[in-house]
């Protein structure tokens, strides 16, 4: 992204997550589809007033997600298919939740920034907010289905980063609804897997291991990292949740890890790694803006790659390494025998 030129240009970011999330509720992407469409037919298509519609397209091509054909004409460009459910990768169900969720929450950084503590908090429900949201349908539906999109979009990376051959049984703790994991095992055909989460995703996982045909090697376990890891897995994944958590919460999930490995297990945590100072690029920009996320979520924060390794040592395990993947890296740890 370009240096916005003024404070009057980057506090209107706001603008540009509204305009992102209608094109998404609109359904514009799977409308125009690969073809180039006049405004009028996209209008019927998705329900929309003709001249407000090009006013929205006009304001999606600025953003470089259409393309402008001619002056009645547009065409969705490869960062703009992303907003179509087909895609591979698509972030639709990243924007809604974005649009619905995540913008409402933000409203009340301020809150947050004041007291240090999570929305959650601040209501008073407590310092859980997936025991909080547990029964709220609406809201793990939305929040399962972004981090489906934000992972799917890595799993190609994290297989190609570890070299599972030697592995027997993997386990992803905090597996959600069986992304990763899916990603694991179809890729590693002679692999076992676990997904340990809350029952809230259990029935996801389980259709997801079944059209994937490894629901005879893949089985999901519903419980809470925080009371046990199920033994039998020689490897264990744990990708965005030690971010969401602060570290005597963390110690306690890796204390519960080492207990579940054998003799000299490995763990890899993927997570987004805070840079020492941060600067203007947009990998920083990404992680910082994580970390305030945590701040008004779930009450964690993003960790710098010291920070990891403390925690993971503080817990009984040796660092191995660390594998830059993009936005997020594999931070490799063995479990030392006591
Ligand atoms: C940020 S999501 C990450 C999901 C998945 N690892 C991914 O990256 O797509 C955090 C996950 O932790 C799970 N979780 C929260 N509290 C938990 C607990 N006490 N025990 C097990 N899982 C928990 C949530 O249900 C959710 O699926």
């Amino acid at each position: 992204m370009n240096q916005p030129a003024s404070v009057h240009d980057l506090v209107q970011s706001h603008r540009i997550t509204a305009v992102i999330y209608t094109a998404a509720k609109l359904n514009l992407a799977e409308a125009i589809g690969d073809a180039t469409k006049s405004v009028a037919e996209l209008a019927r298509l998705v329900s929309a007033d003709e001249s407000a519609l090009r006013r929205l397209l006009i304001g999606l091509t600025t953003l470089g997600l259409c393309r402008q054909a001619d002056h009645d004409r547009f065409a969705m460009t490869e960062l703009g298919r992303q907003l179509d459910e087909r895609a591979e990768p698509s972030f639709k169900d990243w924007v809604l939740f974005e649009g619905e969720m995540l913008a409402q929450a933000w409203s009340g950084l301020l809150d947050s920034v004041r007291t240090g503590k999570t929305a959650t908090q601040l209501r008073g429900d407590g310092d859980d907010r997936y025991a909080v949201t547990g029964h709220a349908t609406e809201w793990n539906r939305r929040f399962n289905a972004a981090m489906v999109s934000l992972t799917r979009s890595i799993v190609p990376k994290i297989v190609a980063a570890h070299d599972f051959t030697a592995a027997r049984v993997v386990m992803d703790v905090g597996g959600g609804t069986g992304e990763l994991i899916g990603g694991v095992l179809e890729r590693n055909p002679h692999l076992q897997g676990i997904t340990l989460d809350l029952a809230r995703c259990e029935a996801d996982a389980r259709a997801r291991f079944g059209r994937l045909g490894i629901a005879g090697r893949c089985r999901f376990v519903a419980g809470s990292f925080f009371e046990i890891v199920p033994s039998g897995a020689d490897t264990i994944l744990m990708k965005s949740i030690l971010h969401n958590w602060k570290d005597d919460r963390c110690e306690a999930i890796l204390r519960n890890c080492r207990q579940a490995l054998p003799s000299s297990g490995t763990l890899i945590l993927v997570e987004r790694i805070m840079p020492e100072r941060a600067t203007t690029e947009p990998k920083d920009r990404s992680c910082i803006m994580s970390d305030l996320n945590m701040l008004r979520g779930p009450g964690g924060c993003e960790r710098t790659e010291a920070e990891y390794r403390g925690l993971a040592v503080l817990a009984g395990f040796a660092f191995v390494g660390t594998t830059d993947i993009g936005s997020f890296s594999l931070i490799k740890f063995r479990k030392v025998d006591e």
